[in-house]
């Protein structure tokens, strides 16, 4: 219905004259969202607004921002206004968000690298692979690290720079090629990879997949979602804030990365899958390069417990910045298990029993595991609950405020959700689990600049590009222990302010070994690895029997080329020298590490030509 100005909405415009005086130049639907403005308070947007015929362009950008800010929401912008104010006004208070639930600790899976189990369950994620979907939520800036480009671009180690977003595409298609090898009827699937972006993000991981072609796997299984902003707050009558450069526009910032499950619902996507016969849909972040390695297992738990949700864990440090799994139950008898995240768990504790808070128990850890943010949910129940809901996640604001009237922020606020509160609208008969993990093996993400890495108390991990790229050396230097490799044990050195366990410098191609069962068959006889060596392995078929390393090696080769790496190779191998995070003449993705290599000497072979091989040919 066409809009226009009548007397039952004169009052409403005559509370803001400048907008009254410039309803001219309105369309009836700009008209329309003028008014779902005014009736939520939101008049002190037009004050400064001059008469019809000044800055006209200007006032219609205004509402076409408006328009996208209210298409984009579920509910609008009238709803958007509203939950703000509650969750203003309770914040305000000092409301607990979990009034009436009491924190305990949960019981879960536990997976030992290596152990039985570990290799079943292993195998049971290879073979439910090929049912699956895989979702990168990729919006976020990165504030915290500080990096000036987008956080999957940045490399997951400096040995072979692959940054993290290759890494992932080349673990998932490891992962279709090796489901697809066991699968009983031998059909072919591609896996689903969807990322999620935002503005500040899309455009430079579209630019990096298109350059890179999308490193191997099909454009067409690729799906990009963007993320929209929300609009800022500026005081606790959730008046929208206005961007401080710009007069003509709401100021905006990211809703969090809860965003992916209304996406993921408006997309079709899910309905693709169901109809294509898929059963997981995997979640997971932009930054952890041990994820692939829990990945084959905790799926393997998922379809072995049938879980409807399974989160990934790692032991937790007390203070750590990331959420704690706990048991929630509430005083009639309901309980849900879910993340509690890191800022609210000390004051949760302290209001419920636990006087010390967020504190260490007598293992060295939180009793509480440490949420790493993967999530695996099974497909049927995710559809059936998103049709429910919207995909709308349960928000939350946090304003900083100004004194303890909290009638002031420092800056604007907006309402925020996370992807891993999705299981709190969930029905009791959910089966909701997690699985635990050692830390070594799944979880070094890079959220932290080398400044307030330095800082972490001592004991926590770093979660900075110097203990994200240490952490994937130490990974692979445990997992070829295990397999039966002589690797020599770390040394402890620093880096931009930071003390880390240095290993050997060991990298791996994901085809060469997905799972821990796959790794061992490329290993045998008797083999050593020198501390101050580098080893990595670009090809697929390679075979390491025998090797005595001290120095530097690096082998490639052709899929139809298999390659027996043996022999004693000793050369003077690749230094590291420190750099300091402050040095701008080094690239900001070198220097945030605290190291790079001096390439001093190496060996280098690439099998090009079908066939057997060794290192000597
Ligand atoms: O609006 C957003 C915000 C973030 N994100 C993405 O979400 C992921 C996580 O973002 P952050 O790194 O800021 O998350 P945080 O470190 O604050 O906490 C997150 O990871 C650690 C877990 O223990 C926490 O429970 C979880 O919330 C990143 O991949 C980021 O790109 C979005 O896609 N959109
Ligand atoms: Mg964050």
């Amino acid at each position: 219905m066409a809009s226009t100005v009548d007397s039952s909405n004169t009052d409403l415009f005559s509370s803001a004259p400048a907008l009254q005086s410039n309803l001219g130049i309105l369309s009836p639907d700009q008209i329309e969202l003028a008014k779902i403005l005014l009736e939520n308070g939101q008049s002190h947007l037009f004050l400064h607004w001059p008469e019809q015929g000044v800055c006209d362009n200007d006032k219609l950008g205004f509402f076409d921002q408006i328009a996208r800010l209210n298409s984009s929401y579920p509910g609008g912008l009238a709803s958007y206004i509203k939950t703000a104010k509650e969750l203003l006004a309770d914040s305000k208070l000092g409301k607990n968000p979990y009034d009436g639930f009491s924190p305990s600790v949960p019981s879960g899976e536990n997976l030992t690298f290596g152990n039985d189990n570990f290799i079943d369950m292993e195998k049971r994620g290879v073979v439910e692979a090929r049912n699956a979907a895989f979702v990168l939520v990729a919006g976020g800036l990165g504030e915290r690290l500080g990096y000036n480009g987008i956080k999957v671009a940045l490399p997951r180690e400096t040995t072979t720079g692959t940054c993290f977003l290759q890494h992932y595409i080349e673990s998932i298609l490891a992962l279709q090629e090796a489901s697809h090898k066991v699968a009983s009827d031998g059909s072919q699937r591609d896996i689903p990879f969807i990322i999620m972006t935002s503005d500040d993000t899309h455009s430079r991981t579209l630019e990096l997949l298109e350059s890179k072609s999308y490193f191997g796997m099909k454009p067409t299984q690729v799906h990009l979602l963007k993320q929209e902003k929300v609009a800022c707050l500026d005081d606790n009558d959730a008046r929208l804030a206005l961007d401080p450069h710009n007069k003509y526009m709401i100021q905006t910032k990211p809703h969090g990365h809860g965003d992916v499950h209304s996406l993921l619902y408006s997309s079709g996507l899910l309905d693709q899958w169901l109809d294509a016969g898929l059963k997981w849909v995997l979640f997971f972040q932009d930054t952890n390069g041990l994820l692939f390695n829990a990945i084959p297992a905790s799926l393997g738990v998922s379809a072995t417990k049938q879980y409807h949700v399974n989160s990934l864990a790692v032991p937790r440090k007390a203070k750590e910045a990331i959420g704690g799994i706990t048991k929630l139950t509430h005083a009639d008898g309901r309980s849900m298990v879910i993340n509690v995240e890191y800022n609210q768990l000390d004051p949760l504790l302290r209001a419920s029993g636990f006087p010390d808070g967020d504190v260490n128990s007598e293992t060295g850890y939180s009793p509480f595991p440490g949420n790493i943010n993967q999530l695996i949910l099974e497909l049927g129940s995710y559809k059936e609950e998103l049709q429910k809901t919207g995909g709308a996640i349960k928000e939350f604001v946090n304003p900083k405020y100004k004194d303890s009237t909290k009638t002031a922020f420092k800056s604007s606020t907006r309402l925020e959700c996370m992807m891993q509160d999705y299981p709190k609208t969930l029905p009791p008969t959910a089966r909701v689990g997690f699985t635990v993990m050692d830390i070594w093996l799944a979880y070094a993400p890079v959220k932290n600049n080398p400044e307030d890495a330095a800082k972490v108390p001592k004991g926590n991990p770093y979660h900075s590009a110097t203990s994200g790229e240490m952490a994937v050396y130490r990974a692979n230097s445990r997992i070829l222990q295990k397999a039966g490799v002589k690797v020599e044990e770390p040394v402890k050195e620093v880096f931009n302010g930071q003390e880390v366990e240095v290993w050997p410098r060991i990298t791996w191609k994901p085809k060469w070994g997905m799972i821990f069962s796959d790794i061992k068959t490329k290993i045998s006889g008797n083999s050593e690895i020198s501390q101050r060596s580098t080893m990595a392995i670009t090809g697929r078929n390679v075979f390491i029997e025998d090797l005595s390393l001290d120095g530097a090696l690096i082998v490639d080769s052709i899929d139809d080329a298999e390659v027996k790496v043996g022999g004693s190779i000793k050369n003077s191998g690749w230094t590291m020298e420190n750099v300091d995070y402050k040095d701008t003449s080094v690239p900001e993705e070198i220097r945030i590490r605290g190291f790079r290599f001096n390439k001093v000497e190496q060996l280098e072979k690439k099998f090009t030509q079908p066939g057997k091989f060794s290192l000597e040919d």
